[in-house]
């Protein structure tokens, strides 16, 4: 099996295609794609262009008409669906958390079905409630309807997580929780995978969560075809198209800055002024924008220095309103345009 490095392994679609019996056209038609291994790839498209049947297909709850699919190199349609999909990680929208067992139960589900022992289970379950931020205590005994929406959808992270698979397929995993909890969720599912690096592939509706979590996104149209394949921040700056345009929205700098780190920038001058408002080395520029916004000012401190509204501009290649020089953002371009 190709889980013998649960770091991540490289998944190919060669020419896959599905034609549901009875559809005129097909839902999937014949998708060429490479995701590299432990990246997170994002497929973001309108709802009914075949995200969902793609996906499906990769641990076979969809059987394909026609095309191939390798796994670190396996072909996956010569394994059989039950065994390929004990090492798959599978996240839903609607968890899918068995009502009658416990929280841990529900995440030992595979490592039983593996046969690992009782201890090894235990400890792993341990480990996993840690890794998605829940007290091992407080939740291991409980059911899920003793759970929130959000705590929920991390056990559903947790369980996918179990037998540490190289590769997770995740169907808006997060869609079903309030704004709130769904950004909080994103954040710490960030910061887990760049520890994990696992192979994953992550539907969205959502372009601004595909931007967060994708090392690369997956534009699709009708028939799951490819409008544009590459970074986030590629495709914010160079849109394939009008429809790849269209997903982004008017607000394409807002959200490059989001992608660029404070710590990423060379300051303006590198020296850390602790008169000017503060800003962390990990946030993003964007939260730099809103500081300075915030303060009525064009600069603000980082550790490693100042940054200023201009070298914001600058990072995304935009010129600033005015001479081109510090000029202050103009009252409600930033906050006007969110
Ligand atoms: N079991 C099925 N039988 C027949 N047609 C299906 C079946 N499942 C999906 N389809 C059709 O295939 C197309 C793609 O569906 P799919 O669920 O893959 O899209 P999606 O992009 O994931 O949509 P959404 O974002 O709404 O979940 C749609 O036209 C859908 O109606």
């Amino acid at each position: 099996m190709f889980d013998r490095d649960p770091a991540g392994v490289r998944i190919e679609l060669r020419a896959l295609t599905k034609h549901y019996p009875g559809q005129a056209a097909p839902a999937v038609d014949n998708v060429t794609l490479d995701i590299p291994a432990g990246e997170l790839v994002v497929f973001v498209g309108p709802s009914g262009c075949g995200k969902t049947t793609t996906m499906k297909m990769i641990n076979r709850l969809v059987e394909p008409t026609s095309g191939e699919i390798h796994i670190g190199g396996q072909d996956v349609l010569s394994l059989h669906p039950d065994e390929l999909r004990r090492h798959i990680g599978y996240v839903i929208q609607q968890v899918g958390l068995f009502p009658h067992l416990t929280i841990g139960e529900n995440v030992a589900l595979v490592p039983k079905l593996l046969g690992w022992p009782a201890a090894r289970r235990t400890e792993r379950v341990e480990e996993l409630l840690a890794l998605v931020n829940l007290d091992v205590a407080t939740f291991r005994d409980r059911y899920p309807r003793q759970l929130s929406g959000g705590q929920q959808q991390r056990v559903g992270v947790a369980r996918a997580l179990a037998a540490d698979p190289p590769v997770m397929l995740m169907d808006e995993p997060f869609g079903a929780t309030d704004p709130i909890t769904r950004e909080h969720l994103q954040t710490e599912f960030a910061k887990l995978q760049k520890q994990l690096r696992k192979t994953i592939i992550f539907v969205t509706h959502d372009f601004e969560e595909a931007i967060k979590l994708g090392d690369r996104i997956a534009v699709l149209r009708e028939h799951s075809h490819i409008a544009q394949y590459d970074t986030p921040a590629n495709i914010l700056a160079n849109p394939a198209d009008d429809y790849v345009a269209g997903f982004i929205g008017q607000d394409a700098t807002l959200k490059r800055l989001a992608l660029l780190r404070v710590e990423d920038m060379p300051a303006d001058s590198p020296v850390h002024d602790p008169a000017l408002p503060q800003v962390t080395g990990d946030a993003s520029l964007r939260e730099a924008l809103d500081v300075m916004v915030a303060h009525g000012t064009d600069r603000c401190s980082g550790p490693q220095g100042v940054l200023t509204y201009a070298g914001l501009c600058a990072a995304v290649g935009s010129a600033p309103p005015g001479s081109g020089t510090d000029a202050a953002p103009r009252e409600g371009v930033a906050a006007g345009d969110r």
